[in-house]
């Protein structure tokens, strides 16, 4: 019996056709992509509303990934396929560690769980309640978003906690821009399926949902890891500030220097601030609008 590369389709969670890369193996189909380069593989599991994972490979008896109950596992799959190819495309980094490591996710985990993580090896997306989320892989800013902690993970190391917790979240959120940059919102395709134009964050008005966007209003808190959810607000409006005035191309060069180059597991908002102006002066030069513009950015949320 042969092995072989497929290519499948589907629908994903927002009820969009689209093509996967598959896998035929003994008559069965997977959600198992070979195309990427150095025999990177792109594997997609479900945990079948259970908790232990990685759980069971998604299969499909004909390779058209049509069921409600695959939509999840269609978009996990197509969109860390995306996030995999913006980063070799537009940063030549070669999966999250650089060196073709698998990505693997599994879907339908837990139950009504309203949340997805990185847990040190693999993503993991809840299907939601319904009510405040639907099936979370089916957002391509969540997507860029989970795959980036594996990034950050591996380069800056930042720590889970206070504000070098707050910048982890911040550049996952600011990477799921880059990867969904229609809107400077967080999560709007999965958030509230019941409620039209609301999100769960956003990059250019985070008061609009509770965050702050000044250092005077950094929230001290021992809750969240140290409000790392909430006090990303701040970094997050800098980097809304300054994508805004120097564009994506320059805007997403310069986080993904600081993020690989000068970054550290205990920076806080300050070094961020020097760390982005230092990729801003290696890339664009110190005296430059561009290096001026980050500089205003960070000036405008009180970070020096
Ligand atoms: C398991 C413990 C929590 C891990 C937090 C993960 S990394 C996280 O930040 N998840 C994102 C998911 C997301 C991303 C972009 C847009 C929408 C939703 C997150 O923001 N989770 C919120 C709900 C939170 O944990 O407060
Ligand atoms: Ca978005
Ligand atoms: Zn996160």
């Amino acid at each position: 019996v042969t092995d072989a590369a497929t290519t499948g389709s589907g629908y994903g969670v927002l009820d969009d056709y689209k093509t996967l890369n598959t896998y035929s193996s003994n008559g069965t189909y997977y959600l198992y992509d070979v195309t990427k380069p150095m025999n990177g593989v792109i594997e997609t599991f479900t945990a079948r509303n259970g908790s232990s994972l990685p759980g069971y490979y998604s299969t499909d008896s004909n390779n058209s990934w049509t069921a409600y109950s695959q939509a999840a596992d269609v978009d996990a799959h197509a969109y860390a396929g995306k996030v995999y190819d913006y980063y070799k495309n537009t940063h030549n980094r070669n999966s999250f560690d650089n060196n073709g490591a698998t990505i693997r996710s599994t879907v339908h985990y837990g139950s009504n769980y309203n949340n997805a993580f990185w847990n040190g090896s693999q993503m993991v997306y809840g299907d939601g309640d319904g009510s405040t989320f639907t099936s979370l892989s089916g957002a391509l800013d969540v997507v860029a978003h989970e795959l980036t902690h594996a990034v950050t993970e591996r380069t800056a190391g930042l720590q889970y906690q206070y504000q070098s917790g707050a910048l982890n979240e911040s550049f996952s959120d600011v990477f799921g821009y880059f990867l969904d940059p229609g809107d400077y919102l967080m999560g709007e395709d999965v958030y509230t399926p019941g409620i039209s134009g609301d999100a769960l964050r956003s990059l250019s008005n985070p008061s609009k949902y509770g965050q702050p966007e000044h250092m005077n209003n950094y929230v001290n808190t021992s809750s969240d890891n140290g409000g790392v959810h909430t006090n990303s607000g701040i970094p997050n409006k800098a980097a809304y500030n300054t994508i805004s005035s120097i564009g994506k191309a320059k805007a997403e060069k310069i986080y993904y220097r600081a993020l690989t180059v000068y970054l550290t597991p205990t920076s806080n908002f300050s070094y961020a601030r020097a760390a982005l102006l230092q990729s801003a002066a290696d890339l664009y030069g110190s005296g430059s609008s561009t290096y001026n513009s980050v500089k205003a950015a960070w000036d405008a949320v009180g970070v020096y």
